[in-house]
């Protein structure tokens, strides 16, 4: 975290806040099997979660949620079918969606857009990629807690079919464009979870899975059969998982937790640093 207290916001103007992140950062998600921290880079990345009821996905998805927060140079879009996992988060998201599929869809449309409009100005522009001093775009989180709610359950077959193919757009052409997903459901099976779109998240994490196909739906097949299964983590040990990043090997990761105090204050905190941002903006805008 950078020890300053006078921080530049993305448009350039110093404003008196406290210390923050980038989400051009790595994000600390927790420690190795000996000890180590294990960060993650996110941005130009996306990340699957799975595992079963209790596992402690929604821990993951926190941590992850949390550094985003505190990134002025991220904005924040939340889907939670519960509400209460991500709830927190929701004074400093653009957008926060609870158990509503026409939400969901309505958001992931919105973003779809931009994410077109986005491409087009990359080509006006002669270039592929947003980069970390981008004035013109902020990165985005799309944290999504149960896909399988707003895939399989809620709504009628053609939304939910809508749903899967606006999030498959989202994670297929997303990154380059600063927009990262980051997703977890209960229930990695293959309805859920095809192997072409597992394959799209560079980064997997399976907390404990009640099967070794389970385990392999989030992982990659074949990897059970290797030695690295979910079905082995204890159902005592939540936050306990396999981690895997695209081309490389499971790790064994115990995420760092947010006790519900924790990320309030953390949560209350972004939020008073975006509304100190957003109020700079206005008053420029107001005068210019
Ligand atoms: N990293 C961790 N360290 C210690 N305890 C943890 C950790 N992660 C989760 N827990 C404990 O496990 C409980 C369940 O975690 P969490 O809600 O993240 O699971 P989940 O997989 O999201 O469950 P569900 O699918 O039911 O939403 C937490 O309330 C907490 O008590």
């Amino acid at each position: 975290m950078s020890p300053v207290l006078v921080a530049t916001t993305p448009d350039d103007e110093s404003v008196p806040l406290g210390p923050v992140l980038s989400i051009f950062d790595p994000v600390h998600i927790g420690i190795d099997e000996f000890g180590h921290p294990v960060q993650v880079p996110m941005i130009y990345r996306n990340m699957l979660i799975g595992g079963e009821p209790g596992a402690g996905k929604s821990a993951l998805l926190n941590a992850v949620v949390a550094h985003a927060a505190l990134s002025l140079d991220c904005r924040l879009c939340l889907l939670d079918g519960k509400q209460v996992e991500l709830g927190q988060w929701r004074h400093c998201a653009d957008a926060f969606v609870g158990p509503s599929l026409d939400g969901a869809l309505g958001l992931l449309r919105r973003l779809a857009v931009m994410m077109d409009r986005r491409y087009a100005y990359l080509l006006d522009c002669e270039r592929r990629k947003v980069v970390a001093d981008d004035k013109s775009m902020s990165a985005y989180l799309m944290a999504i807690d149960e896909i399988a709610y707003f895939s399989a359950t809620a709504g009628k077959k053609p939304e939910r079919e809508e749903f899967a193919s606006l999030l498959r757009d989202l994670v297929a052409r997303g990154r380059a464009v600063g927009i990262i997903v980051v997703a977890a459901t209960q229930r990695p099976s293959s309805d859920i979870i095809p192997t072409s779109l597992r394959d799209l998240f560079a980064w997997r994490f399976a907390g404990r899975c009640t099967t070794d196909s389970s385990s392999d739906i989030v992982l990659g097949h074949g990897w059970a059969q290797q030695g690295w299964t979910a079905n082995t983590i204890s159902p005592t040990n939540p936050g306990a998982g396999l981690l895997i990043a695209e081309g490389g090997s499971p790790q064994l990761v115990k995420v760092a937790y947010l006790d519900d105090g924790t990320c309030a204050a953390i949560a209350g905190y972004a939020a008073t640093l975006r509304d100190t941002v957003a109020a700079k903006r206005r008053r420029l805008q107001a005068a210019a």
